[in-house]
């Protein structure tokens, strides 16, 4: 887990601003806030329900006001989160800003409290377990979004680890957001052992690189447009408008909680919830003047070998601001490398370069998992690069899209059938269901997944049939952990 995501799971998710209307996402739920079951109560006030591991009952709530301390429940439950990702517990202050931002986020807050403890340890109104879920769009190529029933904030206490309270935490959760007519759940993961089980596959990846910029880099082509540094704090106005104009272009992309323009200004950091004052930024601007990109980086200290800046966030609506942001940070001063961890796969770069090989790759790593609640909706929702039918059978060990499938394409829209009795008998391809969230957004190829067993070919030619189908307009790429 990077410190990002344990800074964003622990802190607070919300949408920015403009981007969780459910009017924006096709495939959204009837009911905009459906499937967030604290949808409608007061600070604090909570939705109890007994579930099937004794001694244990789940609260749902939302967080108390932010013009008020923050109430017992939600600080108890804030606390238990830090612990479980292993940050220090938060200060007052730190509380109150984390409450606002879970506010805006409209998150519900759950927890699976004791129903008895001994005397001496933490009480019954300390959860063991935390989870909690918002929505935010989720782009899906070709112009379609969907808006995503997210989690985030799982954690377990080590003394109650593995008695399935993960288990029942997430098996009531999906079932909710079914029920509620989400189509796709989505998370961003500590460790990839943990979700496959639950069908979540993943979808996206990015790629950490380190750029030797002695001597500063040198581009096939000029650069357009221009650089300028900015403060930190300017990045709270335009942080927003800039990921809305990347986000708009990108399959993958989940828009961002209100977290991110806090660490873009600055007021919240990767390593701290402390304001980072080593945070800079720099904005690119179009020939017309539109600001179309932002790089917020930090130098990564004296005693670094080559001396480092380090990106945290860049975000670039087109190739001409990767350029030029690209171009400014082979340009600083005493600086011999830059470091990135959200690159994408087949990020530009290297091709704008006249020495590709100033791009190294030191990790990669997936980014977004989704889980594919409905697949008629899911599938009905995206559009297609190519024309024809595909039969897929998918098992899913939690139920909710188990079944076959036929997926008619023409025109790139997708008609999808719901296959009974005898038609069922010969599919094209068979698969578990998080392996349909891995190839659902073009991410990964049927025809790897089949020789990674993870898919079975009944008839000769339909993993490169998928292939062709489920491709997308772009590459699929997250540059939002949550
Ligand atoms: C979206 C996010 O927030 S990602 C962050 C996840 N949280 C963390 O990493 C914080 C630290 N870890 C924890 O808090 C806990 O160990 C959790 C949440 C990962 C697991 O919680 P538990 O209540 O122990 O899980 P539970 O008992 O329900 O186990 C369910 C299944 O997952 C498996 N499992 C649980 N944790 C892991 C793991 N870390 N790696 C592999 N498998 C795991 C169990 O073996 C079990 O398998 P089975 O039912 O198929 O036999």
């Amino acid at each position: 887990m990077t410190n990002l995501e344990q800074q964003t799971a622990d802190a607070s998710f919300g949408n920015v601003a403009g981007e969780n209307s459910a009017e924006q996402a096709a495939g959204s739920p009837a009911k905009p806030a459906a499937g967030n079951p604290a949808q409608g109560l007061a600070s604090e006030q909570q939705v109890t329900r007994p579930v099937n591991l004794p001694g244990y009952e789940l609260r749902t709530f939302r967080a108390a006001r932010d013009d008020e301390a923050a109430g017992a429940q939600t600080a108890a439950w804030m606390a238990a989160t830090s612990q479980g990702f292993h940050m220090n517990e938060p200060t007052d202050e730190q509380l109150k800003q984390r409450v606002a931002l879970v506010i805006e986020d409209n998150r519900a807050l759950i927890g699976a409290y004791q129903l008895e403890t001994p005397d001496g340890a933490l009480g019954m109104d300390h959860p063991v377990a935390t989870y909690s879920t918002f929505n935010n769009p989720i782009n899906i190529g070709f112009g379609q979004s969907v808006n995503g029933h997210l989690i985030t904030s799982v954690t377990v206490r080590p003394t109650h680890r593995r008695k399935g309270l993960l288990r029942t935490l997430i098996s009531n959760d999906l079932a909710g957001a079914k029920e509620a007519g989400f189509p796709i759940a989505a998370l961003t993961v500590s460790e990839a052992s943990i979700y496959r089980r639950f069908g979540f596959g993943p979808a996206t990846w990015s790629r950490t690189i380190s750029v030797d910029t002695t001597g500063g880099l040198s581009f096939l082509r000029p650069s357009t447009g221009r650089v300028e540094l900015t403060k930190p704090a300017a990045l709270r106005e335009l942080a927003p408008k800039i990921f809305a104009k990347f986000h708009a272009e990108t399959p993958g992309s989940v828009g961002r909680q209100a977290f991110y323009r806090e660490l873009a200004a600055g007021t919240i950091s990767e390593d701290s919830a402390e304001p980072d004052r080593g945070a800079r930024a720099a904005l690119h601007y179009d020939e017309n003047g539109e600001i179309d990109g932002y790089v917020r980086y930090k130098f990564a200290g004296w005693d670094t070998d080559p001396t480092t800046v380090k990106v945290s966030d860049l975000v670039a609506a087109n190739g001409e601001a990767r350029q030029g942001l690209w171009q400014f940070l082979g340009s600083i001063d005493l600086v011999n490398r830059v470091t990135y961890e959200e690159a994408a796969i087949d990020d530009p770069l290297p091709w704008m370069l006249t020495d590709s090989r100033r791009v190294n790759t030191t990790h990669t790593e997936d980014v977004l998992w989704l889980r594919i609640l409905d697949p008629i909706a899911a599938l009905q929702t995206r559009r297609y690069a190519d024309d024809g039918t595909l039969t897929i059978a998918l098992q899913d060990r939690l139920g909710f899209a188990d079944g076959s499938y036929r997926i008619s394409v023409t025109d790139g829209v997708a008609t999808v059938d719901s296959l009974a009795g005898a038609e069922t008998a010969h599919p094209d391809l068979s698969m578990d269901v998080s392996a349909l969230a891995s190839i659902y957004l073009g991410g990964a190829d049927p025809v790897v997944l089949a020789a990674g067993g993870q898919i079975d070919v009944h008839s000769a030619g339909s993993a490169e049939r998928a292939r062709k189908l489920f491709a997308l307009d772009r590459a699929a790429y997250c540059i939002t952990h949550f």
